[in-house]
């Protein structure tokens, strides 16, 4: 069993191919973009962080072994390859953000006349390196930071000092499977445990490329945490019957005004806790917040497929000819979410905006 989604040292990068978990764990290598680009888009590695750092690093791979003739042509290979690897998927926003910051870097380094083009390439390679360190880094804090304001809400809530240990329930997957490790929010869950404050994880199977019973369930038993598998269509039961305290889910795209794209499911979960009074908590780092977009509306909902619905592997388990609609992403609006955990602490949907400037100005 493996729970490392990437594996990379430089000139060398594999990914675990998440589409044959549980059954089998394998590590596919990504020789450079190419590759990188369809390991994302055949989700054999997924999760809005997780995309990103594969993305990057398969460029590494590529330009590693290269000698540029001159910063411009490596400026243009840098631009060129990571633009194409934004287009694999198009809701999460991680990947372009990165892109662009490192776009915005290989420009800066292009200009300084004192850094010679060598340098200039590893500058680039340090610099994707990081995201590896920085996302387990700003997951930690994301796992922290979500499960304080958990507990102090089911404490406020429920009128007592200190809330015990709380239910809480999640979809998808967002753990180390979704990302560099630990996971923003499978982190606040790993965080709950660690505190001795988890009573119990619900995870929705999360159909049809069941995140939550392939993934999240493989994590969760990995670790021996208290977990039980839910269908997706359990949800609005097992808030009535349960007491879950809270509902835990990750991003693949903020909007400013907080709406949120994540996994299908995702927004149906948020009507049925609001319904049920249960606070309803989106863990996303930076790299998932885009205050480029004002609304939900505005951000690109990727359709999957009809084969991810009606087979399962090779088994067909849909009527030949229905005719199917898969997006693989809804929007949840800013009003049903709690709370927007990030690594810098917990906002309002409607504070997130002035929040995150802030953070980015300083
Ligand atoms: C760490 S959040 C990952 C985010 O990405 C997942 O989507 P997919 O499996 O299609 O990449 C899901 O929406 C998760 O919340």
């Amino acid at each position: 069993m493996s729970l490392q989604s990437i594996k990379y040292q430089r000139g060398s990068l594999e990914i675990l191919d998440q589409l044959l978990l549980p059954v089998v764990s394998k590590y596919l290598p990504v020789r450079g973009v190419e590759d990188g680009w369809k390991v994302i888009n055949k989700m054999q590695v997924r999760g809005a962080p997780a995309i990103a750092i594969v993305g990057c690093l398969s460029l590494a791979v590529e330009i590693y072994p290269e000698v540029f003739s001159s910063k411009k042509s490596l400026r243009q290979e840098i631009e060129g390859k990571l633009n194409y690897l934004v287009s694999a998927r198009p809701t999460a926003v991680n990947m372009k953000i990165s892109a662009d910051e490192l776009i915005t870097l290989a420009n800066e380094l292009t200009k300084d006349d004192a850094i010679t083009v060598e340098e200039m390439k590893q500058r680039f390679l340090k610099a994707t390196e990081a995201m590896l360190e920085k996302d387990i880094a700003d997951n930690r804090a994301i796992g922290a930071n979500g499960a304080k304001a958990i507990l102090e809400h089911v404490a406020e809530a429920t009128g007592v000092a200190t809330a015990g240990p709380v239910r809480v329930l999640t979809h998808c997957n967002t753990g180390s499977l979704a990302t560099a490790g630990y996971g923003t929010a499978l982190g606040v869950v790993r965080n709950l445990s660690e505190l001795g404050k988890l009573e119990h994880v619900y995870c929705t199977e999360t159909r049809p490329y069941n995140q939550g019973a392939r993934l999240t369930a493989y994590e969760l038993v990995h670790e021996k945490l208290p977990a039980t598998l839910v269908l997706d269509s359990m949800v609005a039961a097992l808030l009535r019957v349960k007491n879950v305290a809270a509902v835990v889910v990750g991003a693949d795209r903020v909007a400013a005004n907080g709406d949120t794209a994540n996994k299908i499911g995702t927004y149906q979960i948020a009507v049925v806790a609001k319904h049920h009074g249960v606070p309803f908590y989106v863990a996303a780092p930076l790299t998932s917040i885009d205050l480029q977009i004002p609304s939900g509306d505005h951000i690109i909902i990727e359709v999957r497929p009809d084969r991810e619905m009606t087979h399962v592997g090779e088994h067909r388990i849909a009527a030949p000819g229905i005719n199917c609609w898969n997006p693989a992403f809804d929007v949840t609006p800013a009003s049903l979410i709690t709370g927007i955990i990030t690594e810098h602490g917990v906002f309002k949907p409607e504070a997130l905006k002035v929040e995150i400037t802030k953070l980015l100005e300083l």
